[in-house]
This record gives structure tokens, sequence and C-alpha cells, in this order.
């Protein structure tokens, strides 16, 4: 069995995506106030002595990176690929699982109505 734990994060941004249709909206620049989800799990035995995962407070490193690096900026400028939902979320993946090795997934959500996953 698999504990799995979770925090929520907001930041608002500004992008655009390449290789879409010149009609397509998201081609333009425009904004979103994104929700990112990070998860984190351990097996059942894995638990500190305290039972947590890892204690959410721990996460405020990825708070902060996100509020100094990621927050109001144009995110084709801070992000090495496409701003995509899917490749934000598997590039956050890639700059934190080392600082958290529990991370088992990155959701990022641009609308209430939109989710990517990356769960390697
Ligand atoms: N698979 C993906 N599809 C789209 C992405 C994405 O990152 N991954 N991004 C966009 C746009 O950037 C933006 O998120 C708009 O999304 P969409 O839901 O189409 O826009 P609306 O809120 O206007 O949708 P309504 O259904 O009209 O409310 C597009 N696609
Ligand atoms: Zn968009």
């Amino acid at each position: 069995m698999t504990f799995r734990i979770s925090k929520e994060f907001h930041f608002s941004a500004s992008h655009s995506l390449a290789g879409l249709a010149a009609e397509h909206p998201c081609s333009r620049m425009h904004g979103h106030n994104y929700v990112v989800e990070l998860e984190l799990a351990a097996d059942r035995d894995a638990l500190s002595d305290v039972g947590f995962v890892r204690d959410y407070g721990d996460l405020a490193a990825f708070s902060r990176w996100l509020d100094q690096e990621v927050d109001h900026r144009h995110l084709n400028d801070v992000v090495d690929r496409n701003p995509s939902a899917e490749n934000l979320s598997r590039w956050i993946y890639d700059k934190w699982h080392e600082r958290y090795p529990e991370l088992s997934s990155v959701r990022v959500s641009e609308t209430p109505k939109t989710w990517a996953e990356y769960r390697p």
C-alpha cells in the first residue's frame, strides 16, 4: 500500500503556444491563473516517525521558487520548452524531483476545467 499526499500552489502568468494554427486563440499571448499540485508518495512502511510522507511545510522552497521565478512572468521566457500545461508539468517535475525524491506527480491547471499531469 502507498500513501500519497498533495499540496496546491498558485501563480499567474502569460504565454503563447507555438505550432498551432494562426487562428487558434492559444497562439496569441494570453494569461492564466495557474494551479500546480505536487503529489508525493511513500510506501506504507516508509512514513517518518511522525507519520508523514513529508512535512507539507518542506514544500515552502517550491512555493518560494514559484513566486520568485514563475509568478507574473511570460512563461515563454522562463520555460525551456513550449509552455503547454503538459510541458509545464514535466518541466516542474524535472526541476524538483531531486529535491523531493518522493515527488510522484505534478499536475497543472490553466482553467477551472482543465488539468494536465506528469507521472513518470
Ligand atoms: N492538451 C492541451 N490543450 C490545450 C492547452 C494545453 O496546454 N494542453 N492549452 C490551451 C490554452 O493555452 C488554454 O489553456 C485554453 O484552453 P481551453 O480549455 O481550450 O480554453 P477555454 O477556457 O477558452 O475553453 P472553453 O471550453 O471555451 O471554456 C488550449 N489547449
Ligand atoms: Zn493558455
